[in-house]
């Protein structure tokens, strides 16, 4: 269990974790989702200690992670792929770590073999490709046995094999009840390997909950609608602006309606004698759910265009 409490981090004049308070419960993955500069690694920095908060409190199984007597067995992290000595080789790297942090030796051999790494264990991890330093930083973060895990953008920059075993291989870690916390950009990626999910914006809290309770939160139910090009989908979309309903016109022959149900969709074409090919309720996305809920978080963002702004 990682718990944080009112966690504040102020630079300069400038609040970059903002009051933050929240669980991350063990048995799940819970994915940490924000735009650039959110706050994502300060957050996770200080709560393996590197960083000081300003106010509140990171416990790490009921505990500051700076008093714990051993702190790799209680919780691991991995926050910089590249943090190895370059002229270590993955073998010497893991037993420096374990000799210093009061952990059996045995424990190298079995995280090497965990990763997959055992066959290239006597290679410098300065030769190491991103994917496989990354396989060395999440066997560091093991090391210890930890119940804890914290991960920085795990799958940045791998490729899709990559991205699929570190996707399968936190899964099993949580399903053996460890608390998985991990950052990334990658919302579609989320919505396969997290069970819950928190998302910051400019250090704040956005959201924090089960995925799909994120993702309804976030998103207003679309219903797709296609027919003729010039078989009255104008008439029909004029119809629904006057029922205030948002609608955009995606291509010359669709409809997108946000904010009414498909029947009501349905019997509107009807009345207005509009032919229809397709009628459709579109599936929520993590991806429109972040935009929406972070939109006012990014800097430089685009604002959603309306139905009027889309010419309809
Ligand atoms: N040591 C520091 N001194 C001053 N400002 C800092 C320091 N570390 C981080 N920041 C600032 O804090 C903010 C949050 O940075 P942080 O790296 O935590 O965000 P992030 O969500 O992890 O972003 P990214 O996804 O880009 O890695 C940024 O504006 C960053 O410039």
């Amino acid at each position: 269990m990682l718990t944080l409490r009112g966690l504040t981090k102020r630079y300069g004049g400038k609040t970059v974790v903002d009051d933050l308070t929240l669980e991350v419960a063990p048995g799940k993955v819970t994915g940490f989702l924000g735009p650039n500069g959110a706050g994502k690694s300060t957050t996770m920095r200080m709560a393996v200690g590197l960083d000081r908060p300003t106010s509140g409190t990171a416990l790490v199984r009921g505990t500051p992670y700076a008093e714990l007597a051993h702190p790799l067995r209680v919780a691991g992290a991995l926050l910089d792929a590249r943090a190895a000595h370059p002229r270590r080789t993955a073998h010497q790297h893991l037993l420096a770590m374990a000799r210093s942090n009061g952990i059996p030796t045995r424990r190298v051999p079995e995280v090497l073999g965990a990763v997959g790494l055992s066959d290239v264990a006597g290679r410098r991890a300065g030769s190491f490709s991103l994917g496989m330093a990354q396989r060395l930083g999440i066997a560091a973060a093991l090391l210890g046995d930890p119940e804890v895990l914290l991960l920085d953008e795990p799958v940045n920059g791998l490729d899709p094999d990559g991205v699929l075993w570190v996707r399968t291989f936190l899964r099993s870690l949580a399903a053996e009840g460890r608390t998985v916390f991990l950052s990334s950009h990658l919302m579609s990626e989320m919505q396969l390997t997290a069970d819950r999910l928190v998302v910051i914006g400019r250090g704040r809290l956005l959201a924090d909950g089960p995925v799909t309770d994120v993702v309804a939160a976030g998103t207003r139910r679309s219903v797709r609608v296609r027919g003729p090009r010039n078989g009255g989908l104008a008439v029909l979309a004029d119809r629904l602006v006057r029922e205030g309903t948002e609608v955009a016109r995606p291509a010359p022959d669709e409809l997108s309606v946000t904010g009414v149900p498909l029947e009501r969709v349905g019997d509107l074409a009807h009345e207005e004698h509009v032919h229809l090919y397709e009628l459709r309720a579109e599936e929520a996305s993590l991806e429109e759910a972040y935009m929406r809920l972070t939109s006012r978080s990014v800097e430089y963002g685009q604002a959603p265009r309306t139905g009027a702004e889309a010419g309809v």
